[in-house]
């Protein structure tokens, strides 16, 4: 049995601009071609992905569409509708890389609850983004339009609507997870971060956020006693001084090191820094390593060790 890995994937490897189906679809395809060298390698692989954009666009279609009877449906809903429509997608997209290159391989989407707790402090302060970027005249004009909304400026982008991002506490579809695993299928999990629900009255309940995929990843690693968490986007490394003259990137790189850089200020917030937060629970939990690196250095990753490496110190 090769190692067992989870790897999630950063908004590039689905959305670029077009937020069309047959766009995401096609970058997806590409993605496939890049997570299949895992399997080639003899590694189990367990998939995860982000849904923020896609999961405000879908708030937004169906605000446009609504009716008494036809209502909107909640943000847990949504999540639940995004783990599905990019599960199928990403599905299929697999099945298509590993057709052609004569592999027998199942990949299968879970549908994943996500714990988190009713008294998260994320509640009452929303900070995750989703849906598309605006103008400051867009986003007022749907804050008027929608008071309990709250909208922000994200890096210098565009305003973006924000929502609560609880911290995961449990995976709860764990053992469906491993099952997958220990029958050779490959397992799409946690999309979007996982659906988020608490435990009310003993039963599991559904509350209107948005979990960070990279804290949602880092959890069913861990659960599922993954020997590394892979987490791929468009950077190949960490850096210190990103984007300075003297930026530097870190290769290998233990825990103490990154924190260090974090009481520097190195990663900038909801982007690089609940990667390395992220990271940093992975290796402090299992002692097992960390990556950060790009979806097309799985090659570099797999055959020279490129992209950061985090471990235990
Ligand atoms: N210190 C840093 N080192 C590397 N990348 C950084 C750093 N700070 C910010 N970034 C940016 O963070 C991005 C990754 O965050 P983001 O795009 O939000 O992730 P995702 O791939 O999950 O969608 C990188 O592509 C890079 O532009
Ligand atoms: N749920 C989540 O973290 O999605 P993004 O990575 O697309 O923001």
């Amino acid at each position: 049995m090769g190692r067992k890995i989870v790897v999630a994937l950063g908004g590039n490897a689905i959305l670029s601009k077009d937020a069309s189906a047959s766009a995401q679809q096609k970058a997806l395809l590409d993605t496939a071609q890049h997570l299949v060298k895992f399997i080639e390698n003899g590694d189990q692989l367990i998939i995860s992905h982000g849904n923020g954009p896609q999961v405000g666009n879908l708030l937004l279609q169906q605000a446009g569409g609504s009716t008494p009877e036809n209502p909107e449906m909640p943000l847990d809903t949504a999540v639940a509708m995004t783990q599905g429509s990019i599960g199928y997608w990403m599905q299929n997209a697999m099945n298509r890389v590993l057709k052609e290159k004569g592999m027998d391989k199942t990949v299968a989407t879970v549908v994943t609850q996500v714990e988190v707790s009713p008294d998260d402090p994320a509640f009452t302060n929303p900070t995750k983004p989703i849906g598309p970027f605006m103008s400051k005249d867009e986003a007022d004009e749907a804050k008027a339009e929608n008071p309990n909304f709250t909208f922000v400026e994200d890096a210098g982008r565009g305003y973006r609507r924000v929502v609560p991002s609880p911290k995961p506490i449990n995976v709860v579809e764990t053992q469906a997870v491993n099952t997958l695993v220990d029958a050779g299928i490959v397992p799409i999990s946690v999309g979007g971060g996982g659906i988020p629900v608490v435990t009310k009255d003993g039963n599991l309940e559904g509350r209107e956020a948005v979990i960070d995929k990279d804290f949602a990843s880092e959890k069913l690693a861990e659960l599922v006693g993954a020997d590394a968490l892979i987490i791929l986007t468009a950077v190949e490394n960490i850096f210190v001084n990103f984007n300075k003259p003297d930026q530097k990137k870190l290769e290998h790189v233990t825990v103490s090191e990154l924190e260090k850089y974090i009481d520097e200020d190195q990663f900038a917030k909801g982007s690089m820094l609940p990667k390395v937060q992220a990271a940093i629970d992975f290796v402090k939990a299992t002692k097992s390593e960390a990556v950060v690196t790009a979806l097309d250095n799985i090659d570099g990753f797999i055959n020279d060790g490129s992209g950061t490496i985090i471990s235990a110190d």
